[in-house]
């Protein structure tokens, strides 16, 4: 179940201009805006603005120009969408770290939304499908969002005219009515039938309705189907590729603020839906979790396996359907992954997509229905390298209290090697060992492993900003851990986030680092 976030400002995002500041290692990627809708007005001027851009001089090649900007909650700032207020806050706080070559990949400005999840109201008359208006549940429409991949917008102008011609009832909140209540748009752009270059643009969309019924078979299901068929049947192409992916239904009657509810029913079209991404084919369920901005995942995935050793041991905590630790299956021949998610919905994407892993790809790689939360410790045994991927609220305090005792750990294992076996292989809790035990495994039996390494390596990937800065902070007071490298990424151009990879590694910040010289010692080695 997914909680009602349907305000895309709540997310502090970033937004860089790679150039316009000395201390960030400058990477404008400013590719083309991808083909208006057909109601859209001329697209903006993508020119980059090198050494331009200050709060104090907005640049307008990297405007937003978005109607709905001063009513839609979805974005918050409408100049210099390559460089977002927080890259500065960013620097600063790394730099007070000892890292000064943080650097920002401003990503696809416009178009780069994938998934978004829309309420629907207003009347079958006139529908308005979009986000609600900044603290109030008004919805606004928002025909023309930029953010949207522009299929995203073209499904949406199809919904709203199925509505109309089946007199479909979208939801009133305040009288529990209604039949439609959200909409998930979802695009794949993995097209396997089109050139690289045209994948993109051609994106077609799953297009999930959330029904204000129990199930399929509720008084005025007929509609659903109803409405199905039209999207299906006039789902129709954009040159020769038809816009609609698949239609599914999701049911949900609760007077609370939760979009989805548990039951969910394909309808039409294909039942898979494949991404590409980090080097390999991803399979996603609409009831999973995905990221909104598929390009810029990409980025930074095939910047994260750079700092995972070929052959290590990897944990994946927070790992919905396991991309990233499958991607490093895939391209870093590990010996093992193991991926931890607390959302069931996520292990048949899992799955699936370990069905595609190129046959090449060997050692033991599993998926376990776990909270990352509870006894985290016991994931840290036989991992090389930690993955983390929270949600926006960060790491749960037992988390990083687990990271922080790792030394610890590692000294009472050194002396117990002596004496006996190691705490792993005593552990006797049901729950624990529960939880270890993997939904899904494919290679050799993680039970025979034998790896009782710790993590040298905690690769923590964060959208939220605030959350992220208190678990770094935590992370390296006690100096089991030091900041050695961090890359930011606009997931999330319009608002003030950022998408964070900062990789850790076991021990102090060395002085060199911190630019603190204790007097009459040695500069330290640098780090690899
Ligand atoms: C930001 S998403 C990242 C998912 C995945 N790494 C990806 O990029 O597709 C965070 C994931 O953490 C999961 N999650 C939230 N709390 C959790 C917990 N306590 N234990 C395990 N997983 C959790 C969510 O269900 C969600 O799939």
């Amino acid at each position: 179940m997914h909680p009602c976030s349907l305000s895309y400002r709540v997310p502090h995002a970033l937004i860089s201009c790679h150039v316009s500041s000395p201390h960030v290692a400058l990477r404008t990627t400013l590719p083309p805006p991808p083909p208006p809708p057909s109601s859209a007005p001329p697209p903006v001027s993508i020119a980059p603005t090198v050494g331009s851009s200050s709060p104090s001089t907005p640049s307008l090649s990297c405007a937003l120009d978005c109607p709905h900007f001063h009513s839609c909650s979805g974005c918050v700032h409408e100049f210099d969408l390559h460089r977002p207020p927080v890259v500065r806050d960013a620097e600063e706080f790394f730099r007070g770290f000892g890292v000064s070559d943080f650097t920002f990949d401003s990503c696809r400005l416009w178009g780069w939304r994938c998934r978004a999840k829309l309420a629907v109201r207003g009347t079958s008359g006139n529908p308005l499908v979009g986000l609600y208006e900044e603290g109030t549940h008004n919805v606004v429409d928002i025909p023309e969002c930029k953010a949207h991949h522009p299929n995203i917008n073209a499904a949406v102008e199809l919904l709203k005219k199925g509505i109309r011609q089946l007199d479909i009832e979208p939801h009133d909140e305040d009288q529990g009515t209604g039949e439609l209540r959200y909409v998930q748009m979802a695009v794949t752009t993995h097209n396997t039938s089109l050139p690289l270059s045209e994948r993109y643009q051609h994106g077609r969309v799953q297009v999930a309705l959330v029904w204000n019924s129990r199930n399929e078979s509720s008084p005025g299901s007929e509609k659903l189907f109803a409405l199905a068929h039209f999207l299906w049947r006039n789902g129709g192409s954009k040159g020769n590729v038809p816009l609609i992916h698949s239609v599914w239904a999701n049911f949900q009657t609760s007077t609370n603020n939760i979009i989805f509810g548990h039951r969910w029913r394909h309808l039409l079209g294909e039942r898979d839906f494949w991404e590409h991404v980090g080097g390999i084919d991803v399979s996603l369920v609409p009831s999973g979790f995905g990221q909104a901005n598929t390009r810029a995942f990409d980025t930074l995935l095939r910047k994260l396996q750079k700092y995972v050793p070929h052959g290590a041991s990897v944990t994946d905590l927070y790992a919905g359907a396991g991309v990233i630790g499958l991607s490093l299956a895939a391209t870093r021949k590990c010996r093992s992954i193991r991926c931890v998610e607390i959302n069931m919905e996520s292990k048949f994407s899992f799955e699936k997509t370990l069905e595609r892993l190129p046959k090449s790809v060997d050692g033991s790689i599993s998926w376990h229905h776990a909270d990352a939360t509870t006894e985290p410790s016991s994931w840290m045994v036989g991992s090389d390298v930690i993955v983390v991927d929270p949600p926006r609220k960060g790491l749960g305090a037992s988390v990083v209290t687990a990271l922080e005792s790792i030394s610890s750990k590692e000294k009472h294992a050194r002396s117990s090697h002596a004496s006996g076996p190691s705490n792993a292989k005593e552990e006797r809790r049901p729950w624990v060992l529960r939880a270890r035990e993997p939904a899904v495994h494919f290679g050799s039996n993680p039970s025979q492993e034998d790896n009782q390494s710790l993590p040298q390596t905690l690769i923590y990937i964060s959208c939220g900003w605030e959350s992220f800065k208190e678990d770094c902070k935590s992370l390296v007071a006690r100096s089991d851990w030091r900041l050695h490298k961090v890359h930011g990424f606009n997931f999330f151009p319009g608002t003030d986030s950022i998408e964070v990879l900062a990789v850790f590694k076991r021990g102090r910040q060395s002085s060199s680092q911190t630019g603190k010289k204790k007097p009459g010692k040695k500069k330290s080695k640098k780090q690899p």
